[in-house]
């Protein structure tokens, strides 16, 4: 188990992948944006958005078991996207660089970002927004929600 978490909230998400859309629009102009299903798939529609880019594939790829790493398993390669030349691929974050690295082999040609990026992975990133340390997990708004919480006084 990670020994911090980062919470990350839905507006949080909203301006970094808004910070990245800036960075990423120098850098065009893009044939179209390959999201990494499912933790790619709300930033690519947020930065599909911000691009203006309606051409949008998928690649799927499982690499975890909820916090736990495990061999990365393609569940759909990317269809329409060639080699990669012009194409965007759009991930939540690097962490390892396992699933980075393999969805790279597929598309070698593609620019690869990401909205956060720990140390590890940061090298198989072309452009990401912010670092995260390589302890901590980052938990997105998908996977959290809102709950009661005890007084200060009333813990340990
Ligand atoms: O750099 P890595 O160590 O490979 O970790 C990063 C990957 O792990 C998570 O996906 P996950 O396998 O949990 O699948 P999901 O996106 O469907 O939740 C995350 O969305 C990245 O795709
Ligand atoms: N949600 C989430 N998924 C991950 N997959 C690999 N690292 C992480 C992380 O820090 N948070
Ligand atoms: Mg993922």
């Amino acid at each position: 188990m990670a020994q911090h978490y980062f919470t990350v909230t839905w507006d949080q998400l909203h301006r970094d992948a808004k910070a990245l859309s800036w960075r990423l629009h120098a850098l065009g102009p893009w044939v179209g944006v390959v999201a990494i299903t499912r933790g790619g798939l709300i930033p690519a529609a947020i930065i599909a958005r911000e691009l203006e880019c309606r051409l949008i594939e998928t690649v799927s790829v499982v690499t975890y078991d909820d916090e736990n790493l495990g061999q990365p398993q393609v569940v759909k390669p990317p269809a329409a996207a060639g080699d990669g030349e012009g194409w965007l691929i759009v991930d939540d974050l690097v962490d390892t660089g396992t699933t980075a690295k393999l969805v790279r082999s597929l598309l070698p040609k593609a620019h690869f970002a990401t909205v956060y990026a720990k140390a590890a992975g940061k090298p198989l990133v072309d452009t990401f927004i912010t670092e995260v340390s390589q302890d901590t997990w980052i938990l997105f708004p998908w996977d959290t929600e809102p709950q009661f919480v005890a007084p200060v006084a009333r813990q340990g």
